[in-house]
């Protein structure tokens, strides 16, 4: 496991764009040094871009696995439709469907790794395409089913009460807010941990974004100046309409995913090699959420990294050696 990660132009990745279904994506393909034995698709989350999983690429390489990255839909390099229906869980799993065809071949299994948004995208593509999942493997985001009953927004935060920020990121504040090179650094600080001198935080999943307190915010300690600079010029192409509408896809989900529900077993359970790496720290997806989610898969792995949500850039060596010792166990 190394800690090597990659620059924002990194010469060990080709950008690549492609038009799917109507939209062009960006993604980042990593070809290994020899021949590679698989391909891995890693989806990143929210809020992020593909240069989210910059300490798994190198390290993934060196595994001799090709590696796909992509902008999602909104983010990045990649388009941000208007329309929210285009950001349901069931047409992203279709687009990187169509992705992975194109870039491993048609009908090619790959293995696909996910964080955050990237997660809950990687579970629906297991059950969407089935027959191209070599491995699964989510970090942070556990593994719920397909419903036969709606539970709106307002209703899911009271059993979760640590989801209440995504009722405000579906509303209009931040995405009115959030605007400008300046306001972008100082959210994209915020949400990554970084803090005012007397420690004050200005995101809490109770509170979602502290507007007042954004200004106030100093450098997260988990990216360099450059990095946080990469990511506000890529933030800067769409703003937030893109990102937010991930969280206004609720009844969109659940009405493409009510059949897969209807069906029960056949449709809803994880059959394929499932590693789930919960990050004990992490406010929003903390490792309780995952205590029940055995019971809907037939090869389950379970590991945790001591680490706040931001894992993939806090641990990456543990977040790192959980998927080498998962993919070495799977055979992949
Ligand atoms: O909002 C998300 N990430 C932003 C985190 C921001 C943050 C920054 C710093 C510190 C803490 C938080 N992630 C989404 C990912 C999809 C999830 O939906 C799937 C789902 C269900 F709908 C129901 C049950 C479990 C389940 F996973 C809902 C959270």
């Amino acid at each position: 496991a190394s800690l090597d990660k990659l620059s924002p132009s990194d010469p060990r990745v080709e950008h690549h764009t492609i038009t799917i279904r109507g939209n062009t994506y960006h993604y980042l393909l990593g070809n290994p040094l020899s021949t590679p034995t698989g391909t891995i698709l890693l989806v990143h989350g929210w809020p992020d871009i593909s240069f989210g999983w910059r300490y798994q690429v190198p390290f993934l390489l060196s595994l001799n696995l090709r590696v796909i990255v992509p902008d999602l839909l909104g983010y990045g390099r990649t388009d941000a439709p208007e329309a929210v229906a285009e950001y349901s869980l069931k047409n992203i799993s279709d687009d990187l469907a169509a992705l992975a065809a194109h870039v491993a071949g048609p009908g090619e299994q790959i293995i696909l790794g996910g964080h955050d948004w990237g997660g809950a995208v990687v579970w629906r593509f297991a059950l969407w395409h089935p027959e191209l999942v070599r491995a699964v493997f989510s970090v942070c985001t556990p593994y719920s089913p397909p419903r036969a009953a709606y539970i709106a927004p307002v209703d899911l935060i009271k059993i979760l009460p640590n989801f209440k920020y995504q009722l405000q990121l579906a509303g209009p504040e931040v995405e009115a807010y959030v605007v400008g090179k300046e306001r972008l650094r100082q959210f994209l600080s915020s949400l990554y941990g970084g803090r005012g001198s007397n420690r004050e935080v200005a995101f809490t999943t109770a509170d979602g974004v502290i507007f007042e307190i954004l200004d106030k915010i100093g450098p997260t300690p988990l990216m360099s100046e450059e990095e946080v600079d990469f990511y506000v010029s890529e933030y800067e192409r769409h703003g937030m309409h893109g990102p937010l509408n991930w969280y206004r896809t609720a009844e969109f989900n659940f009405s493409e995913e009510l059949p897969l529900a209807e069906a029960g077993d056949a449709k809803t359970r994880i059959k394929v090699p499932s590693l789930m790496v919960t990050a004990s720290r992490d406010s929003a997806l903390p490792p309780s959420m995952s205590a029940n989610m055995d019971k809907f898969f037939d090869n389950l792995e379970k590991r945790e990294v001591n680490a706040s949500h931001w894992a993939l850039v806090e641990a990456p060596v543990d977040v790192n050696s959980h998927i080498a010792e998962f993919l070495t166990k799977c055979d992949c």
